[in-house]
């Protein structure tokens, strides 16, 4: 595996967290490592950029040039954790990523970013439009992953053959006066379908959902992976890094703090009321007044409305996404590389609330989700809590009808 070094992401100085083993497992109290430096912060998770090799002596961004690029990217590694030229050598082994719905606003430039990745070898890009022209296309960049594409469902089980990471982006984005709920119908037969082939070819994949509606794909998945016999809810995340990415650039201007910095926990959902940035803990440690936070929080929960009336019929947030969903992967690959500290939030079964399925902090291990962090869901404010409360009711009907949708074509299948 391709080796990293330094430590990333820290979260609060004493945390408690429940583990993922089963809901209803004791809260297990854990010290957290806040003090450790935040050597990595920004895009990509790449904390190691020295694990970078090149196929020659420029970067992989191409010549000095461009240099400046791919250091806007880079942790802030003291020169001691620099390598020499002659360690930057191909790696022993490094990842694959398999991306359903590459051809797409969100699945392209997501390829490319995927593809920019030190710990990548390979990148697979599925979708049943033509994808081999943007697989051609991405193949020039000389960066040192490889990128194949794979059109129709014929093609779709070799798309997933030794993935290490499934990322799905398929399904329809919503347009002006829809709801992200209004897309269930369409995009969950699509989920339903490509997480049964996920089940079949790569059931040890981590599964990365973002088609919409979140609340109700990861859901509906879980039952496929169940009914398939290959459920391991670690490995199945809803994702939902592009809120905390918002939380953090709205914070930022808000409070005029050097963005690199700011980190808030965004927990719930991913629709409307659901998604709860939780400012109270945001890192650096913050103050809001009562209409700031008021504010902050309904422009975070109303950041892809506002993202979706601004480009007037031509779809949803595809950029800001696919920067989101390219920061998810590469945490999980840091995870699955070894690295013992690394954080996200995600929309993951969960045993912190009442509700089957929350989206927190996780900590990341090889194994998938390590641990559910509760402890940001203590101390809350008055208007968080009301908050949390509120989203409940809505977060459970989400829940239910994603699970529904696969028991009644169980049902329906069995009656035949
Ligand atoms: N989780 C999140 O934070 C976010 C989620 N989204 C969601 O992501 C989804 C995709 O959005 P965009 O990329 O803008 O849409 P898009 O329409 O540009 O791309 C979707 C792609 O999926 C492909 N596709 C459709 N059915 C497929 C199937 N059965 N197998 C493989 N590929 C298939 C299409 O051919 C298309 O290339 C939407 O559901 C949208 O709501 C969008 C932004 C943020
Ligand atoms: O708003 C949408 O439909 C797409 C999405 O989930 C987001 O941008 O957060």
């Amino acid at each position: 595996m391709a080796s990293v070094a330094g430590s990333a992401l820290s979260v609060g100085s004493v945390a408690s967290y429940g583990t993922q083993i089963g809901l209803g497992a004791k809260p297990k109290p854990l010290h957290v490592n806040h003090n450790a430096p935040k050597l990595f912060k920004g895009f990509s998770g790449l904390k190691a950029s020295s694990s970078v090799f090149c196929e020659s002596e420029t970067s992989f961004m191409g010549n000095g040039r461009h240099a400046s690029v791919w250091e806007s990217f880079k942790p802030k590694l003291g020169r001691s954790n620099l390598r020499t030229k002659s360690q930057l050598v191909p790696q022993a082994s490094s990842f694959k990523v398999a991306v359903l719905g590459a051809a797409g606003g969100i699945g392209q430039p997501l390829s490319l970013l995927i593809k920019m990745s030190p710990l990548v070898s390979a990148v697979h890009l599925y979708d049943v439009a033509n994808v081999k022209g943007v697989a051609a296309d991405l193949s020039h960049c000389n960066t040192p992953s490889q990128s194949l594409g794979f059109t129709g469902e014929s093609e779709l089980a070799n798309s997933l053959k030794d993935v290490d990471v499934v990322v799905i982006p398929a399904g329809v984005p919503r347009k002006s006066g829809m709801t992200r709920d209004d897309l269930f119908n369409v995009n969950a037969n699509i989920v339903k379908t490509l997480v049964e082939a996920v089940a079949d070819n790569a059931p040890d994949a981590f599964i990365h959902i973002i088609s919409n509606p979140v609340n109700s794909t990861v859901p509906l998945a879980a039952e496929v992976l169940k009914q398939k016999g290959v459920y391991d809810p670690k490995k199945l995340f809803g994702v939902t890094t592009l809120d905390v990415v918002r939380a953090n650039t709205f914070v930022a201007q808000k409070k005029n703090l050097k963005l690199i910095d700011v980190d808030v926990p965004v927990v719930g959902g991913h629709a409307g009321i659901t998604i709860l940035p939780l400012l109270s803990k945001t890192r650096p440690s913050v103050t809001f007044t009562d209409e700031e936070a008021e504010e902050l929080t309904v422009r975070i929960q109303n950041a892809g409305t506002e993202v979706v009336e601004a480009k007037a019929g031509a779809g949803s947030a595809t950029l800001s996404m696919a920067y989101a969903a390219a920061r998810f992967v590469e945490s999980s690959l840091r995870a699955l590389d070894g690295d013992g500290d690394v954080y996200e939030c995600s929309f993951v079964q969960s045993d912190i609330t009442e509700l089957p399925f929350f989206a927190s902090r996780v900590k990341l291990s090889r194994k998938g989700v390590e641990a559910v962090i509760s402890s940001d869901l203590q101390g809350l404010t008055n208007y968080e809590a009301k908050a949390l409360d509120a989203l409940k009711p809505e977060l459970k009907a989400s829940i239910e009808k994603g699970m529904a949708f696969v028991h009644k074509r169980m049902a329906a299948v069995a009656s035949v």
